[in-house]
């Protein structure tokens, strides 16, 4: 061991031992010496990591599943924004002792049994394998990896960007797969990493995806998307909506942009399609606890619609980038379900961007972009 070892020559050259580009200093002083590079300690570098994050979902449906999973979420104070004394009784005394079963029975009617897994989870790793074919198939200064994670439940953020960083990834591109901001989502991933980055020794440089919700790309892969979908209905409908998750109105009041991203979005899909503001409306779902959220809501617009004499519609979501439990169970099912009942005839969801072809050539167009100078 070479005890004259200074700071210099291991921060600057123990790099030298993997070395696998020829752009790489290749200092002197520092290959002379003879215990180069066996004093140095073996780590890989040279690789570009990109790595997908979406919400999570839980292991399973069972009721242990499901409560782990809840509590995580639930304990986020990005998610509920409310003084820990208040929010726990609550959380732990109430909403973790029946949501478990409620939900775990709504998470099992669109399990993938097959795979045994959420469709978030199974639509995530397919965006992640097919982004990772196409930067394959591209000749790069630095090599991809591509992966995923979830920000709650597995695989988490934490294993990810530990694993990326052992293959050699120097740099990292996070992207958190939520088109429109929310302190609740976007944000919330954004500080995971930022922890795990705080207790890496070797951090990679660091850059994480901006809200994407008025970029020509997704604007054209959802103008795309609906075009096709709506081209394989047996109907026509009269109404669509755009419906995305809400969040309380209290966070909005706070200064969160989300409802503004939201409708910009549908502005933008609207023109793209030439249609009017009474043929596609914007709406918000999945209202969680008694506090107002944003709205018009989804179930009662729905609801109305089927009132007031409407017989189809259709439903799209875009601020989610993955068919999940809130499109396919409470669009397709229970919205689908309050429509029937008050009167309508035909109902369509129509399909998230998931791993379609112009899904894709949107998450490709937004990572390159994003990718620029570090490729
Ligand atoms: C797309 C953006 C999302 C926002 C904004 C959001 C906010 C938000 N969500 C809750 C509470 C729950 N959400 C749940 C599921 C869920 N939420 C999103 C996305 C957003 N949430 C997705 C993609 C999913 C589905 C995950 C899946 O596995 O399919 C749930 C869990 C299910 C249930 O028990 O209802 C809860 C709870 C709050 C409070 C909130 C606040 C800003
Ligand atoms: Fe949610
Ligand atoms: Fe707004």
């Amino acid at each position: 061991m070479d005890t004259r070892r200074t700071n210099h020559t291991v921060h600057c050259d123990f790099l030298h031992r993997r070395a696998t580009f020829e752009n790489l200093d290749r200092d002197e002083d520092h290959t002379m010496n003879k215990n180069w590079p066996d004093n140095h300690p073996s780590v890989a570098f040279g690789k570009v990591g990109v790595l997908l994050v979406n919400l999570g979902t839980p292991d399973g449906t069972d009721y242990k599943s499901m409560r782990r999973y809840l509590k995580e979420f639930l304990s986020d104070q990005r998610v509920i924004e409310e003084p820990r004394w208040k929010w726990w009784p609550i959380l732990n005394g109430i909403i973790l002792q029946t949501r478990p079963q409620k939900s775990g029975k709504a998470y099992a009617s669109i399990w993938n049994n097959e795979k045994n897994e959420g469709p978030l989870l199974t639509i995530t790793r397919s965006q992640s394998e097919k982004l990772a074919e196409r930067f394959a198939a591209l000749t790069l200064a630095r090599p991809v990896e591509v992966d995923y994670a979830m920000r709650y439940g597995n695989p988490s953020i934490k294993s990810k960007i530990t694993a990326l960083a052992e293959k050699g990834c120097e740099r990292l591109l996070v992207l958190p797969l939520y088109p429109q901001y929310a302190a609740a989502t976007t944000a919330t991933v954004n500080d995971v990493v930022f922890d795990v980055l705080k207790e890496m020794r070797w951090q990679p440089a660091l850059r994480t995806l901006p809200p994407y919700h008025d970029n020509p790309a997704y604007i054209e892969a959802l103008a795309t998307s609906l075009k096709n979908s709506l081209s394989k209905l047996d109907f026509e409908p009269e109404v669509i909506l755009a419906s995305y998750h809400g969040i309380p109105q209290r966070y909005f009041d706070n200064g969160d942009p989300y409802h503004c991203h939201c409708m910009k979005t549908s502005r933008l899909v609207r023109e793209a399609l030439g249609w009017s503001k009474d043929y596609m409306r914007t709406t918000f779902q999945s209202r969680f606890g008694p506090e107002e959220w944003l709205q018009p809501y989804t179930d009662k617009t729905v609801e109305s619609l089927a009132q007031s004499g409407v017989k189809r519609i259709a439903i799209f979501n875009p601020g989610f980038s993955a068919d999940c439990l809130e499109t396919l169970e409470e669009i397709d099912g229970e919205n689908r379900e309050i429509f029937m009942e008050h009167g309508g005839e035909q109902f369509a969801h129509l399909p998230c961007l998931n791993d379609s072809e112009e899904g894709m050539d949107m998450l490709a167009s937004l990572t390159i972009n994003e990718l620029q100078g570090w490729v």
